[in-house]
């Protein structure tokens, strides 16, 4: 069908990037033009629905965008994303970044992107963490004036493979609470005697089990009752949903930084 979005994966061997695979086959407005992994992937050569486990779909995984893609989503490594945003910089191929675990300077580069195409980069394109997002905002800015003060931890649980620590989505609710809040001092779990607690922190525990797809949990702890917000990821298909309506969405605008609040209707 000739009005398909084509739509580039790069990271298309991983956990995220095979189902990013399956998922733009299954959408009859989406096309999938090109797949893309590290130049050392043992799947390079290999059908991007054969290594994703939903048969063939005559995309090779590649190294080098070769084939013309109107949109790219990217779940791969920060190398990669920088690549990756180089090239749909260059070429103004929309970008939905998802990779987390990128330095600052690492960030800026991606987000440079966005001045001649156009660009989401979200730690979190999920549905419910997005809304969870607006709810937390709304929670630190109602409990800031506490009389009894208030102490935000935020808990994260993913899978065992998971790279970098805290999640990029609990360092980004972290910036929410800050924002609201005014806290000071990011503290990253406590050993030892650290002493008594300061109101100016806020704690981040990163846990690391299992296959869990991700879960956050944002506690604000008062004197004499604590309010915890949570929300539960179930499949990695969630994360899928939101990064295909961004890159419908991201195909109708012009270049520039676009949120996944946008996206998802949440402003
Ligand atoms: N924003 C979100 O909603 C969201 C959701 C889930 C995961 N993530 C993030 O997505 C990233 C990938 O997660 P995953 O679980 O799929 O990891 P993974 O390790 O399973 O997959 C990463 C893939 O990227 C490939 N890769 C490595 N270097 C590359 C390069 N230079 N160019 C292209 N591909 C390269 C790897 O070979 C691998 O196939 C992580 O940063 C994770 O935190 C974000
Ligand atoms: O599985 C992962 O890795 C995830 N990473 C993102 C993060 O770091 O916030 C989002 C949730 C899943």
């Amino acid at each position: 069908m000739g009005d398909q979005l084509l739509v580039g994966v790069n990271g298309a061997a991983g956990r995220m990037g095979q189902r990013v695979v399956v998922l733009v086959c299954q959408d009859p407005d989406l096309k999938l033009g090109s797949a893309l992994d590290s130049e050392n992937s043992p799947a390079l050569g290999k059908d991007a629905g054969e290594v994703a486990g939903t048969g063939s779909v005559g995309v090779e995984i590649q190294s080098e965008l070769t084939d013309r893609v109107d949109v790219m989503i990217d779940f791969s490594m920060p190398s990669g994303l920088l690549s990756v945003a180089k090239v749909c910089a260059e070429r103004q191929i929309g970008l939905v970044a998802a990779t987390t675990g990128l330095t600052p300077e690492q960030r800026d580069e991606v987000l440079s992107a966005s001045q001649t195409t156009p660009l989401i980069l979200a730690p979190n394109m999920s549905l419910a963490v997005n809304l969870m997002m607006k709810l937390v905002r709304e929670a630190a800015h109602s409990l800031k004036n506490s009389p009894s003060g208030v102490d935000v931890e935020v808990i994260e649980r993913h899978h065992r493979f998971k790279e970098d620590a805290p999640s990029g989505t609990a360092l980004h609710f972290g910036e929410i609470i800050a924002e609201e809040m005014g806290q000071t001092d990011h503290v990253h779990g406590r050993q030892g005697r650290p002493g008594a607690r300061s109101i100016s922190e806020i704690g981040y525990h990163a846990l690391r089990t299992g296959d869990n797809v991700g879960e956050h949990t944002i506690v604000f702890g008062m004197m004499g009752e604590t309010i915890d917000l949570t929300v539960r990821g179930h499949t990695r298909d969630s994360y899928v949903y939101g990064a295909l309506a961004a890159a419908k969405y991201l195909a109708a605008q012009r270049p520039g930084l676009y949120s996944m609040a946008d996206v998802l209707g949440l402003n």
